[in-house]
C-alpha cells in the first residue's frame, strides 16, 4: 500500500446503542482503495454493527458516512450504500434457501432481466465461482436449500462479488470462511488479494489471526465499541493482535494435556458411515476427546448427526451408551431458538434438575443461566433479553453453555468454534479437558487445524467415509491434509 491511495470511504464519530447496551461508542474509520483492512475485537466489540451501518442495514444513532467522496449519511441505507459500490456479506446468511442459484443472484442483481436472465445470471455465477472457488461443483440451477452451508457461503461470497450495473468498490466479508474449510478458505483470501491488487477494497472480519495477518493491508482493533488500534497488518504478530484485543495470550497445553489426562474407559459410542465398505467405524470411550477431521462437508456432521439421532433410537447403525447433547454449528437453522431469551436459550437442556414440585423452577434457572454467562462470559446486561440481540460469537458460546449445562455423557461438536473469539476459544478449549478428564466423551467435528491438537485420537473423512485414523502423537496437518486427499488413505 502506499500511502497516497484514495480514501474510499469515511466513518466519523459513529455511535449506536441497542436500549442499554452501547454497540459503537464514536467510531473512526477509513477505507482506502486498493486495500484490505483487517477488522478484529472480541466478541460483541461491535464489529458487525460497524459494518451494518456502512452497508446501510442499519442506521447509526450519530456520525458521518462519507462514501467515494459523497456524503451520504443523510441518505444512508442499502440503495445508498449499493450505488455507491458497497457491498457486505453477512455472518448470517442471506440467500432465499428455496431459490436456485441462478435466482439467487437475480435478487441482488437487477440487471438480470428480460429474456434469457436465468441463464446469463448462471453463467456470471459461474464464472465467478470459478474464479473464486475453482472445482467448487456448484451448479446454477441447484436449489440453496440442498447445498451444505460451505457451498451457500461460496454462493454468497461469489454473488457478492459479481458486477452488473453498479460499481464495486467495497466488499465487506463478515467471516466469511467460518463455514469454509482450510483449502477453500486459501481459495478465497487468495482471490481478495487478486481484488484489491486490482484497486478494490475488501474489510475482512475474521477471529482466525493467521488469515488476518496473511492477507490484510492494515489492521483495525475494535474493543468495547471503540477502536483501539490501527496499524499495518505487518506491524502485528500473532500474540501483539492478541493483546491489542485484550485477550491474555494462553500458552497452548493442548496436546500433552490431552493425551494425559485421558482415563480409556470402556466404549460409548460405535458408529459406522453408511457407504463405509471396509468394516473401518468410529468409536470413542468414555472420557474421550475424538475429532473429526477433512475437508468441510465429507460426511462429518452427517455421522454426528446419525449418533444423535442413534440416542433417540432412530438409527440403528450407531451404538451409543448414554445422554447424548449436540452442538450445532450451524447456528441459524439448527442451533438457537430465535424467539426465546438467552438463558432459556442455555437451560433447554437442563429441566429436570431445574423442576420444584412439578415447575421449572425460575430462580433456579437464573442462577444457571448466570452462572454460565460469567464462565465463558457471554456479553449481555441481561439473559432474559431475546438470544438474537447477542453478536454472532456471544449466541455461539450460548450454545455450548446449553450442551455443556445438561447432564449429558457424550457431546457431539458439529464445528462450533467458528465465530467464537481467540480468548473465549481458550476457556472452551480447558472446560473441554477438564470435563473430558471428568469422564464426559466430545466428539468434535473441526475445520480449524489446530482444534485437533486437544484431541486423543481423530478420524479423517473423505467422500462420506473414515480414511485415516490417527493417534495423538500421528496428528499433524500435513497428515489430515494428506488424508483428506489421498485416494488410497493409510
Ligand atoms: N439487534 C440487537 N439488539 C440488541 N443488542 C444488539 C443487537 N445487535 C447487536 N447488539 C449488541 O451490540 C454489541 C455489538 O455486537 P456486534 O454484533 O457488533 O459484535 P461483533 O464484534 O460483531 O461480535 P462477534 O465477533 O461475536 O460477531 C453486542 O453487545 C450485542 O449484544
Amino acid at each position: 500500500m502506499d500511502g497516497r491511495s484514495a480514501t474510499i470511504v469515511a466513518l466519523e464519530g459513529v455511535r449506536k446503542s441497542f436500549g442499554a447496551v452501547r454497540a459503537l461508542a464514536g467510531v473512526d474509520l477509513e477505507v482506502r482503495a486498493g486495500e484490505c483492512l483487517g477488522l478484529v475485537g472480541h466478541n460483541g466489540a461491535g464489529k458487525s454493527t460497524l459494518m451494518q451501518v456502512l452497508a446501510g442495514t442499519l442506521a447509526a444513532d450519530e456520525g458521518r458516512l462519507v462514501v467515494a467522496g459523497d456524503d451520504i449519511t443523510a441518505s444512508a441505507g442499502v440503495a445508498a450504500a449499493r450505488s455507491h459500490g458497497v457491498v457486505c456479506v453477512f455472518q448470517e446468511l442471506s440467500l432465499c434457501p428455496n431459490l436456485t442459484v441462478a435466482e439467487n443472484a437475480r435478487v441482488m442483481h437487477r440487471a438480470f432481466r428480460g429474456f434469457g436472465w436465468r441463464k446469463r445470471a448462471g453463467a456470471a455465477m459461474v464464472a465467478m465461482l470459478d474464479d473464486i472457488f475453482p472445482g467448487h461443483g456448484i451448479d446454477p440451477a441447484d436449489v440453496v436449500a440442498d447445498l451444505s452451508i460451505a457451498r451457500r457461503q461460496m454462493v454468497e461470497i461469489a454473488r457478492a462479488f459479481l458486477v452488473t450495473d453498479q460499481p464495486l468498490r467495497l466488499v465487506i466479508l463478515d467471516e466469511p470462511t467460518s463455514s469454509l474449510d482450510q483449502i477453500v478458505a486459501e481459495q478465497l483470501m487468495g482471490f481478495v488479494r487478486r481484488f484489491v491488487a486490482r484497486g478494490g477494497s475488501v474489510i475482512l472480519i475474521s477471529h482466525l489471526l493467521g488469515e488476518i495477518l496473511s492477507t490484510c493491508d492494515r489492521v483495525v482493533v475494535m474493543k468495547d465499541g471503540r477502536v483501539v488500534e490501527t496499524r499495518p497488518a505487518r506491524d502485528f504478530t500473532r500474540e501483539s493482535l492478541v493483546a491489542a484485543m485484550g485477550s491474555v495470550v494462553a500458552h497452548e497445553e493442548g496436546r500433552s494435556v490431552a493425551a494425559t489426562a485421558r482415563q480409556a474407559g470402556e466404549t460409548v459410542v460405535e458408529a459406522r458411515p453408511p457407504r463405509q465398505a471396509d468394516g473401518r467405524s468410529l468409536s470413542a470411550r468414555r472420557g474421550e476427546i475424538v475429532g473429526l477431521a477433512g475437508l468441510a462437508g465429507h460426511g462429518q456432521t452427517d455421522l454426528l448427526v446419525r449418533i444423535n439421532a442413534a440416542a433417540q433410537g432412530r438409527e440403528p447403525h450407531a451404538r451409543v451408551a448414554g445422554a447424548v447433547a449436540f452442538v450445532a454449528g450451524d447456528r441459524q437453522s439448527d442451533g438457537v431458538f430465535p424467539l426465546w431469551s438467552i438463558a432459556e436459550n442455555i437451560t433447554i437442556r437442563s429441566l429436570g434438575r431445574l423442576r420444584r414440585f412439578g415447575l421449572i423452577d425460575p430462580a433456579a434457572e437464573a442462577r444457571m443461566a448466570e452462572e454460565w454467562r460469567q464462565r465463558i462470559a457471554i456479553r449481555t446486561p441481561d439473559m432474559g433479553n431475546g438470544i438474537l440481540s447477542l453478536s454472532g460469537g456471544n449466541q455461539q458460546k450460548a450454545l455450548f453453555a446449553r450442551a455443556l449445562a445438561s447432564e449429558a455423557d457424550i457431546v457431539l461438536m458439529d464445528d462450533p468454534m467458528r465465530g467464537v473469539d481467540v480468548g473465549t476459544k481458550q476457556e472452551v478449549y480447558g472446560m473441554v479437558r477438564a470435563e473430558a478428564a471428568r469422564g464426559r466423551t466430545f466428539l468434535w467435528y473441526t475445520t480449524e487445524f489446530d482444534e485437533l491438537l486437544h484431541c486423543d485420537r481423530v478420524y479423517v473423512f473423505r467422500a462420506g467415509v473414515i480414511v485415516a485414523e490417527l493417534a495423538a502423537d500421528e496428528i499433524t496437518e500435513e497428515r489430515v491434509l494428506q488424508s483428506s486427499f489421498a485416494e488410497e488413505a493409510a
